[in-house]
C-alpha cells in the first residue's frame, strides 16, 4: 500500500459499523469481544434510530411541514456507528482529532467522554461544546440543510486533542438511502427566490465527497446559483 503523505493525518483511532439496511450489518467485522458487545450496540443503535425519528418529527413541525416529512423524504434509513477514540497527544497544538467538517447524513447524534468537541462561532472562532455526562449532542447534517432549503444549517465542527487523557466518542449517523432523491421541500421554497440547492441522489453526494479535497462546504457545491446562499 502506498500511502500520500500530501494528505494530512489526524490524531484518532476509530471503530465504524454499519448497522443499517440489515443487509449491510456484516457481524463478521464485528469484535467478539466482550461477549456482550454486540448485543448492547444492537440495543443502542436501534434506541437512536427511534431517537433520531422523534427529532426528524419535531422538526419538521417546526417549519410547519407535516411530522412525517422529513423521514419520508429520507426514504429507508441507513445507519452507522463510529467508536472515535482520541488518543493523548504529546503536541495537542500541532494536530486536530478531526478536521473542520459538517456531516453529510441527516442527522447525528453524539455522545461523548470528555471534552474536545468544537462547534465553529462567528468571526472564525471556534467555541467548545461542554460535555454534560449523560446528554448527546445533535448535530444537524448536510441533507437536512438541503431539505429545509437552507433554513437549517449543518453545524461545522471538528475534534481536538489533549496531552493528558484518551477522549472518546460515540457517533451514530442517520443517512437517507444511498438511491434517496434528495430536494428542497417545496413548502419551504420561496416563490420568487426558487429553491437554494438543487435535487440529488444522496450517492452523488457521498461520491463528490470522496473527491473531495477539503475547503469549502461541500453542500455549497450542491447549491443552484440563488442569492439566498451563503
Ligand atoms: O469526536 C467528536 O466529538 C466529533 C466526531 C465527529 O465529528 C464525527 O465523527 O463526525
Ligand atoms: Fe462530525
Amino acid at each position: 500500500m502506498v500511502l500520500d503523505d500530501t494528505e494530512p493525518k489526524f490524531w484518532r483511532e476509530f471503530l465504524e459499523l454499519h448497522t443499517l439496511p440489515l443487509s449491510e450489518r456484516h457481524y463478521n467485522y464485528w469484535p467478539q469481544q466482550p461477549a456482550e458487545f454486540r448485543e448492547t450496540v444492537e440495543k443502542y443503535t436501534a434506541a437512536l434510530l427511534d431517537l433520531a425519528q422523534r427529532l426528524l418529527a419535531v422538526i419538521s413541525e417546526s417549519l410547519g411541514l407535516k411530522p412525517s416529512y422529513l423521514k419520508e423524504a429520507l426514504g429507508e434509513p441507513h445507519q452507522n456507528i463510529v467508536f472515535q477514540c482520541y488518543p493523548p497527544c504529546p503536541e495537542p497544538g500541532k494536530t486536530l482529532g478531526l478536521p473542520a467538517h459538517s456531516d453529510v447524513v441527516a442527522i447525528t447524534i453524539l455522545m461523548q467522554e470528555g471534552d474536545g468537541l468544537e462547534v465553529a462561532a462567528e468571526n472564525d472562532t471556534w467555541e467548545l461544546v461542554p460535555n454534560h455526562p449523560n446528554a448527546f449532542v445533535v448535530n444537524l447534517a448536510d441533507q437536512i440543510e438541503i431539505i429545509t432549503n437552507g433554513r437549517y444549517k449543518s453545524a461545522n465542527h471538528r475534534a481536538i486533542v489533549n496531552s493528558d487523557r484518551t477522549r472518546r466518542s460515540y457517533v451514530t449517523f442517520y443517512h437517507p438511502a444511498k438511491d434517496q432523491k434528495i430536494f428542497p421541500a417545496p413548502e419551504l421554497v420561496d416563490e420568487k427566490v426558487g429553491p437554494v440547492y438543487r435535487e440529488l441522489f444522496y450517492i452523488e453526494y457521498l461520491q463528490a465527497l470522496a473527491a473531495e479535497r477539503g475547503g469549502k462546504r461541500l453542500v455549497q457545491s450542491f447549491a443552484i446559483d440563488n442569492p439566498l446562499v451563503s
